[in-house]
């Protein structure tokens, strides 16, 4: 997640300060910026109810950066018959808001109501940018829309919306993200066959997350990077995953003096995204018009990937900066999908006839060739499918938490009668509206179940099923909203949806057992592990076996 959200982006991609280490220091920089608050700043009065906690100031700090699902629950008996209350995270106030009409402003466009500013939190330590890199973006008030926002008309460049006209051309686009989605196929079923040949009879035990976290990453950094990134830093993937249980402290710009595990992994996953780019920038032919508007070749993958490296040098922005910006897409390639993909299996192991049902469905959408070989697949048929989309929402709906924060940028604004000060976050919640019973509750099927039914309704034919949000887009974010929307929620999707379809064509499948992480036997099944905010990866996983059928 460049740039999954604090506010905007960032705070989604939160994860968590995990170490006791993590946790002491993070409150004593509490502590001593919470001192520094007291003396300057005075309370408003006329305030909405505060989350109860021990320690003031401390306890909810830490509980929104180590189990914001916890927060979550915590904040439900405040709220009360109002829909807004508050707490602190160090010393920023968070007014934390549910419900339709507030929930629909949020996802609106506002110059009052912004998700720029956390942005540049990350910018510093994801994106590595040195105060002249983060000048350039700091400067720049004119926001990331296509119209500069009003009395900035003259910017330029305009570094906030070069970089989001990058993601909004060259990424969201069906032409590109069905670009990627091919690639992905044909690396995910080569994958496939080299880890699980034909073999007959025989059965192949694994553990399904274990084994999503290495074909799933290898197989998405092909489609976007090209293969030399993996030819280049053979132990990519692992590098990758090292930095990602630790890039809590990197996404809040925390000093490298205090969290060196956290920054030692960043080194060494950039210094192979850095070998990757060396070796782009010096053997891609920057002449050749036809490759430089191709929407894949091998040497840098995507054309998400070559705009992004000709963007980067066009602005003169430094080597580590341009780097990391790299390092921030890759992680918002990696870090939700596959713990979705992995939840996706689970569920559908659990609900047999539906996993049956979702065969039949990917089934029709495989290209053959006339001896009746698969060679492709129709990837926008696929993504179309009743089922399929349902499965898809409902795991989504289940297990993302993404706090979705706005600054408030002028004086004025008010929720609910209370006034809230210029500065302050108002943040909604996929924690609480992805579980709200009015919108999502069926008779016997309680919110927290994997039902994948209820996002299906009558269609206009007898007996015929349709894929139904109507009415809940503001009960239903996982990937945020208005400007700062996730870029890559189509990739997102078919991705996911592409990985089931490989493994229910090419394989038959089985849940053996759970297991604890370590494989281990576990006592019981797999939930959300809370410690992650955005989305929220099994704590347990799952044994299953596997047999060719294709
Ligand atoms: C299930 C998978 C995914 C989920 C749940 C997800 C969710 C999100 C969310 C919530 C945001 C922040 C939106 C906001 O601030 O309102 C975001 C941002 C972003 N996502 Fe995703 N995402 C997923 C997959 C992907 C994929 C596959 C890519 C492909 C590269 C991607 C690229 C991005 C980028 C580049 C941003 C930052 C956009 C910006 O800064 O303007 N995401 N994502």
């Amino acid at each position: 997640m460049s740039m999954h959200d604090f506010k905007d982006g960032a705070f989604t991609l939160v994860q968590t300060f995990t170490s006791t280490r993590l946790l002491i220091a993070a409150t004593l920089l509490t502590t001593l910026l919470l001192s520094l608050f007291f003396l300057l700043r005075k309370p408003p009065s006329n305030q909405p109810p505060r989350i109860p906690e021990r320690i003031p100031y401390i306890s909810n700090t830490l509980l929104f950066l180590s189990n914001y699902s916890e927060l979550i629950r915590r904040a439900q008996p405040t709220f009360g018959t109002g829909n807004i209350v508050r707490f602190h995270v160090g010393p920023q106030p968070v007014y934390l808001v549910r419900g339709q009409q507030h929930i629909a402003r949020l996802l609106r466009t506002s110059t009052a109501l912004a998700s720029e500013g956390f942005v540049l939190l990350v910018l510093k330590g994801m994106a590595q940018m040195n105060p002249s890199d983060l000048a350039k973006f700091a400067n720049d008030k004119s926001g990331r829309l296509k119209t500069p926002n009003p009395g900035t008309e003259s910017t330029y460049p305009r570094y906030w919306a070069d970089q989001h006209a990058l993601y909004a051309d060259f990424l969201t686009p069906a032409q590109h993200s069905n670009a990627l989605a091919q690639r992905y196929f044909l690396a995910l079923r080569e994958q496939l066959g080299t880890t699980i040949p034909p073999s007959g009879e025989e059965w192949e035990t694994l553990h399904l997350h274990t084994f999503t976290r290495t074909l799933i990453s290898t197989s998405a950094l092909i489609s976007l990077c090209g293969p030399s990134i993996l030819t280049l830093t053979p132990n990519i993937v692992p590098l990758y995953w090292d930095f990602d249980k630790n890039v809590n402290p990197i996404l809040y710009g925390a000093p490298r003096w205090l969290f060196p595990q956290s920054y030692a992994a960043q080194d060494k996953f950039y210094a192979g995204i850095e070998r990757w780019l060396d070796h782009a920038q010096e053997t891609f032919n920057w002449d050749d018009k036809s490759a430089l508007e191709s929407d894949w070749e091998p040497v840098f993958g995507s054309r998400l990937c070559r705009e992004a490296a000709a963007w980067l040098k066009r602005g003169g922005f430094s080597k580590a900066a341009t780097v990391g910006i790299f390092g921030g897409i890759v992680f918002a390639l990696q870090a939700n999908t596959i713990s979705i993909a992995t939840w996706t299996v689970m569920h559908l192991l659990q609900r047999r006839e539906v996993l049956e049902a979702a065969r039949e469905e990917a089934k029709r959408a495989l290209i053959e060739n006339g001896e009746g070989k698969t060679v492709g697949i129709d990837e926008q048929r696929l993504v179309g499918m009743t089922l399929l989309q349902a499965v898809f929402a409902e795991t989504l709906r289940l297990h993302v938490t993404f706090p979705m924060s706005r600054e408030v940028m002028e004086e004025g604004v008010e929720f609910e009668g209370y006034r809230i000060p210029k500065g302050a976050y108002v943040q909604g919640t996929a924690g609480i509206e992805h579980f709200d019973e009015e919108a999502w509750g069926e008779d016997g099927y309680a919110v927290r179940e994997f039902w994948p039914e209820r996002h299906l309704a009558d269609g206009e034919k007898l007996g015929e099923k349709v894929f139904s949000m109507a009415g809940k887009t503001v009960k239903f974010f996982p990937f945020g909203g208005g400007p700062g929307m996730c870029p890559g929620r189509h990739f997102a999707k078919q991705e996911v949806l592409l990985t089931i379809a490989a493994l229910l064509t090419m394989f038959e499948i089985e849940f053996v057992e759970w297991t604890n992480l370590d494989g281990s036997r576990s006592d019981r099944e797999a939930r959300n592990d809370e410690s992650y905010a955005a989305t929220m990866p099994p704590d347990r996983d799952a044994k299953i076996r596997l047999s060719r059928i294709d």
